[in-house]
């Protein structure tokens, strides 16, 4: 069974939650915790292929932190990069983080294929009040070899099933043409997770 882990990143508000629990429960809930970390685990059939879906959804955090990824970088074969196109700082923040996983990998953390990435602009229902055009978002997209799409996870469900089935397809497809590497052995690993994101786990 393929194993595909996504981190969903972005700024404070922009919707990280809400296209996480849009995605796994087809639902809007409209507010969602955010003074906590969470992992979700679900289990998917693509193309007839059992598949298990680890989701990491930060809490919020200061604005420098997150442009941090070590142990994301490490962790996640894709990224969901998240900003609210009636909020241009989101984007600017967004940007930083395109730059941040795209950078020459670093001693540190050596990858053996860059990890995929899908930049999305959400909240799209606010177009009305949109500071961020749909061109600047497909731009940065393109310079830096990622997925792009605009979407409301509050009114469009289909859509954003569709963002997320896009990417994992597209790490699918790295996993058939390279041997991933990972850190030695299982249980190493599930310790690092813990270690990095703690242990809150959910099962959807
Ligand atoms: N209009 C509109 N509001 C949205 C949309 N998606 C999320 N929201 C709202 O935006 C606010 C923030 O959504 P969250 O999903 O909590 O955003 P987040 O990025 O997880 O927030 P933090 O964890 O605090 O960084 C909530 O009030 C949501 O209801 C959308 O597509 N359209």
């Amino acid at each position: 069974m393929s194993d595909v882990k996504l981190a969903v990143l972005g700024g404070k508000g922009t919707g990280k939650s809400a296209l996480t629990v849009r995605f796994l429960t087809k639902r809007f809930i409209g507010e969602y915790a955010s003074n906590f970390e969470s992992i979700y685990n679900k289990q998917l059939c693509l193309e007839g292929k059992p598949l298990s879906l680890e989701i990491y959804d930060p809490c919020s955090q200061p604005q420098k932190a997150k442009c941090s990824l070590p142990s994301e970088l490490h962790w996640a074969d894709g990224f969901v990069i998240v900003y609210d196109i009636s909020d241009r700082p989101s984007f600017a923040l967004a940007k930083a983080l395109i730059y941040r996983i795209r950078e020459p990998p670093t001693s540190h953390c050596k990858r053996m294929v860059e990890p995929a990435v899908v930049l999305v602009g959400n909240k799209q229902d606010l177009c009305h009040i949109r500071e961020v055009g749909w061109d600047e978002g497909q731009k940065l997209a393109i310079d830096f070899r990622c997925q792009f799409c605009e979407l409301s996870a509050a009114e469009q469900s289909l859509e954003v099933e569709g963002m997320f089935l896009r990417l994992i397809k597209d790490i699918l497809t790295v996993f058939k043409h390279k041997e991933k590497r990972r850190p030695s052995g299982s249980k190493s690993m599930a310790k690092l997770i813990n270690n990095v994101f703690g242990k809150r786990r959910k099962s959807v």
